[in-house]
């Protein structure tokens, strides 16, 4: 059970979190913290949070836990603003999709990462934001990724890890640069693709006709191409090392693609699709 929750940035992340422990009755008190009015006052008529304050020090008072669910770009200044105003017990955690960083920004502002931040990813989402598309049932079967460090306190990591299952979620513990190698390959890596796939198809003399002509895998492509720019131009300036690996293992074999295709190399061109085909009807069985 929680006491005080406080989420910094109720948007799809904190308030979907909100909607969850409201109805596993996890919480006493949710408390929402912004640098703006307008969305807190839409997250407590949607009923996700309780009340607001503007105040990240009044916000933090008294709670006993603190998750900052705001873009990476802002975690730094949310913990400066917060550093001296929390309790002894209280835990403080985060949603930010990559953790490298984030730990970085905790280190930066307190010195050493302090023993009760545990860095937390739920591996759900979408591409709409905002607290109008929180869901409630978003982190039900989904999984959450806590990466702690060695010093983490393990009463701190026991505490998130069971926010997290209240909203329905199934954790896993990694540690941050595992997290962020594979992020960068199943989530970042895809979303850059969808990005520069519609940037490049929209730039196109004939671009009226191509998303005129466009099927259901066209749609199926590039439906994260519409996710949040700011949110995703902030995870490709936080997890960049890992990223930039994966976008130069992709652009080789898409060059070797463009190699095979250049030179009718029919067979080439049949391995690497049944090779694709195969593991990504493995990948589908293993979700069923
Ligand atoms: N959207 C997704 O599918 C997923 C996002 N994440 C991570 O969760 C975090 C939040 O993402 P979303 O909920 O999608 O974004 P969102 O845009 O829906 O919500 C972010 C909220 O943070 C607020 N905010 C922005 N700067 C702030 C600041 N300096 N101080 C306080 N509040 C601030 C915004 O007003 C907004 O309400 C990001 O770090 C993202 O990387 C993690 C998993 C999935
Ligand atoms: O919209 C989708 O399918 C996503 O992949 C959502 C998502 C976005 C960012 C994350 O860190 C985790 C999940």
């Amino acid at each position: 059970m929680i006491k005080k929750l406080v989420i910094f940035g109720v948007g799809l992340i904190g308030g979907s979190l909100a909607l969850a422990l409201k109805r596993a009755n996890y919480c006493e008190e949710i408390v929402g913290c912004s640098r703006q009015a307008s969305g807190l006052e839409k997250a407590v008529e949607l009923g996700v949070i309780d009340r607001y304050t503007l105040d990240p020090a009044e916000a933090v008072k008294d709670a006993d836990m603190i998750l900052l669910a705001v873009p990476m770009g802002a975690m730094a200044s949310v913990l400066s603003a917060i550093k001296g105003h929390t309790s002894a017990d209280a835990v403080i955690t985060d949603a930010g999709s990559a953790k490298a960083s984030v730990v970085a920004a905790a280190e930066s502002v307190y010195g050493t990462v302090p023993e009760n931040f545990v860095p937390g990813h739920p591996i759900a989402g979408a591409e709409k934001s905002g607290v109008e598309a929180a869901l409630i049932d978003l982190y039900v079967d989904h999984k959450v990724i806590v990466t702690p460090l060695a010093h983490t306190s393990r009463d701190a990591e026991l505490r998130v890890i069971a926010m997290w299952e209240a909203a329905g979620a199934d954790v896993e513990s990694m540690d941050v640069e595992n997290h962020d190698r594979v992020l960068a390959a199943t989530s970042h890596l895809p979303h850059a693709l969808a990005f520069a796939l519609v940037d490049t198809l929209s730039r196109s003399e004939v671009s009226e006709d191509i998303f005129h002509y466009a099927a259901g895998g066209f749609r199926d492509f590039t439906r994260i191409a519409s996710s949040d720019p700011v949110m995703w131009r902030d995870i490709c300036l936080e997890n960049r090392d890992a990223i930039l690996e994966s976008i130069e293992a992709f652009q080789k074999n898409l060059s070797s693609l463009h190699d095979m295709v250049a030179e009718s190399d029919s067979s080439g061109i049949m391995d690497m699709f049944s090779h694709a085909k195969s593991a990504r009807d493995a990948y589908l069985k293993k979700q069923s």
